[in-house]
């Protein structure tokens, strides 16, 4: 299983897609538009920001273990990250003690579970995928999700910087499995060919070090 992680709108759906053709493998997403909970969190982050969590979850689980199936099936985020987001929120006052310490020990609990569930845990490989606050903001407005434009939320911009200099620590403390960045400022997968090209190159050439891919795959 390959994870892709970064920040919000830093084109993880669009690589997961792209990767998962490349690989011949399956891509597992976020649940975004069909998530209930989503709108009425950024409306009130203060009342849903836990429920809104054990929504995130319970899919990310249910993704993990048919992700975990097949070798070099894709998954557009960590469940590490979402705990990235509960704790920044926890820490903005979203979210009480109490409710951070039954997260924890939920999430600590699921995952124990996990090796029973598919012989795993942990990725083979995760593809981090760094953008600047500028490239993140194109990609927020070009998506058009209302509830995510900090025209609509002034209190966004800030919301959105901490998670970025969050993000940034949390890389380079992740030692779960193999990991490597992608600079998605310089690298523009979804409209430029080449580099889209080069991206997958850079996968590849990770994948076969892992041993994750034939070189026969690789020449493809
Ligand atoms: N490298 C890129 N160049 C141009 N547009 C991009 C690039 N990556 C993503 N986009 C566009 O930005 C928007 C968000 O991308 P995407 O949905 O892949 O992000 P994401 O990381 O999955 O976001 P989220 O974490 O919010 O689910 C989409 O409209 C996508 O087409
Ligand atoms: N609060 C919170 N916790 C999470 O674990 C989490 N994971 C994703 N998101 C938000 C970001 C995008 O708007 C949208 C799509 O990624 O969902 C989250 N929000």
């Amino acid at each position: 299983m390959i994870v892709l992680s970064g920040m919000i709108g830093a084109g993880k759906s669009s690589l997961a897609t792209i990767l998962a053709e490349h690989l011949g493998t399956q891509a597992f997403y976020e649940q975004v538009e069909d998530n209930p909970v989503l709108p009425l969190f950024y409306a009130n982050p203060k009342k849903y920001a836990f429920l809104l969590q054990i929504y995130f979850l319970n899919k990310r689980f249910a993704s993990i273990k048919q992700a975990l199936a097949d070798d070099n099936n894709v998954l557009d985020r960590s469940i590490y990250e979402d705990s990235l987001f509960f704790h920044m929120n926890a820490d903005m006052g979203r979210a009480t003690k109490q409710e951070v310490q039954v997260y924890d020990e939920l999430l600590n609990n699921m995952m124990e579970e996990l090796p029973y569930a598919a012989h795993k845990k942990a990725p083979d490989l995760l593809i981090h995928l760094v953008v600047s606050y500028d490239t993140m903001m194109e990609h927020i407005k070009k998506r058009g999700r209302d509830y995510e434009q900090p025209e609509n939320d002034s209190s966004l911009v800030e919301y959105y910087h901490n998670l970025l200099e969050r993000y940034e620590q949390w890389y380079e403390d992740y030692d779960y499995s193999p990991k490597m960045k992608i600079d998605c400022d310089q690298l523009d997968f979804v409209e430029h060919p080449a580099d889209q090209k080069r991206v997958l190159e850079l996968i590849d050439q990770k994948l076969k070090e892992r041993a994750l891919l034939s070189q026969s795959e690789t020449n493809r």
